[in-house]
């Protein structure tokens, strides 16, 4: 649905030119939510404005529905463009028109006729509930409504694919989790697309299914959002994920000195439900402390991740009892 090749971003010219993106590969599948998260001056903002080619690649393609937005001229780039909608941090709405106009707004840019602006504009306001509310200005709305307006402007051309550049991210946790549903939910019942980037872990661990984790301008990691976000590989992606999960180098040397094994055990779907730690130390004599944990939802389903260190009784049997129960056993090294 969407490809970056090989994309490169530098701004700037010559000896002042600084990469924001280096050698970015990147496929967004169909329907998925795909969400892109980094530090601060990662390149988030910088990929997601490539994708309407609201930044032009200085190397490299990007492929929308198959075909490249960097071979186009103006008027397919437009036409493209109206296939792409797209919300902001900031909303962006147009502070002097109501929220009705502000939604018509796209639909008067693309021709569309009066009869057939005001039936999609109601039809926008009830779907993103806020029929009450067409008469109203920006000034008049929370945030949460505001996004909600960005929303219905952004899907009123009826695109395929919804950019999200930090959508959240000036909204309070409740609003947000209201917003991310509104979403997922869009997403579910049209097909779309979307994309996002955020700085935030539980935007991604809410509604993404998969995610391109951005460090210094490069992809380090992507995957199923369960798999990157449960057993990271790169440390930027470990670092993101820390504060959830703080088990320090001095943690690990007792552990080791005390002659414990360290394991990092991973409980998902059926294993989260059962009481299986405390059966596995009963059968095989194991006994063990927590050293760090954490637990809640990925896209719905519900996972536990300890990080324990087993003493006494016969440990290899204990991993192989958990294995047998679907946990996932890896051992803490380092
Ligand atoms: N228009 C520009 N001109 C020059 N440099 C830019 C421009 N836009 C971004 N940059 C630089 O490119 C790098 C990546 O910026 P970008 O805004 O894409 O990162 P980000 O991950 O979105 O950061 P943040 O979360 O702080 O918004 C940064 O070093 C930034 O200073």
């Amino acid at each position: 649905m969407i490809a970056l090749k090989n994309v490169t971003k530098i701004y700037g010219r010559g000896d002042d030119g600084r990469a924001a993106l280096t050698d970015v590969d990147l496929d967004v599948g169909s329907g998925q939510i795909f969400g892109v998260i980094g530090a601060s001056g990662a390149g988030k903002s910088t990929l997601i404005r490539l994708i309407n080619l609201l930044e032009r690649p200085t190397r490299g393609q990007v492929l929308v529905e198959g075909r490249d937005l960097t071979a186009m001229s103006p008027a397919e780039l437009r036409a493209a463009r109206r296939r792409i909608g797209m919300i902001f941090q900031h909303f962006n709405l147009l502070s002097s028109k109501t929220v009705a106009e502000n939604i018509a707004f796209p639909l008067k840019l693309a021709g569309r006729s009066a009869g057939e602006i005001a039936p999609r504009v109601a039809e926008l306001l009830a779907r993103v509930g806020l029929a009450d509310h067409a008469r109203k200005y920006p000034a008049q709305l929370s945030g949460g409504q505001k996004q909600r307006v960005g929303i219905a402007r952004a899907l009123a051309t009826s695109p395929g694919i919804l950019l999200c550049d930090e959508a959240t991210s000036a909204l309070d946790p409740e609003t947000t989790a209201s917003i991310l549903d509104l979403i997922a939910d869009l997403n579910r019942e049209m097909g779309l697309t979307v994309v996002l980037i955020t700085h935030e872990m539980d935007v991604i661990r809410r509604v993404c299914d998969r995610v391109a984790v951005l460090d210094a301008g490069r992809a380090v990691e992507v995957g199923d959002v369960e798999q990157v976000l449960l057993h990271p590989t790169h440390p930027a992606t470990r670092r993101m994920l820390a504060d959830d999960e703080p088990i320090s180098a001095e943690d690990i040397a007792v552990a080791h000195s005390r002659g414990e094994t360290l394991l990092r055990l991973t409980f998902r779907g059926a294993s989260a439900q059962d009481a299986v730690l405390g059966r596995i130390a009963r059968e095989t004599g194991v006994d063990y402390r927590i050293l760090s944990g954490r637990a809640g939802v990925i896209r719905d389903v519900r996972y536990a991740q300890l990080t324990a260190a087993l003493t006494g009784g016969d440990a290899a049997k204990a991993r192989a009892g958990l294995e047998a129960a679907g946990v996932a056993v890896a051992e803490v090294t380092a």
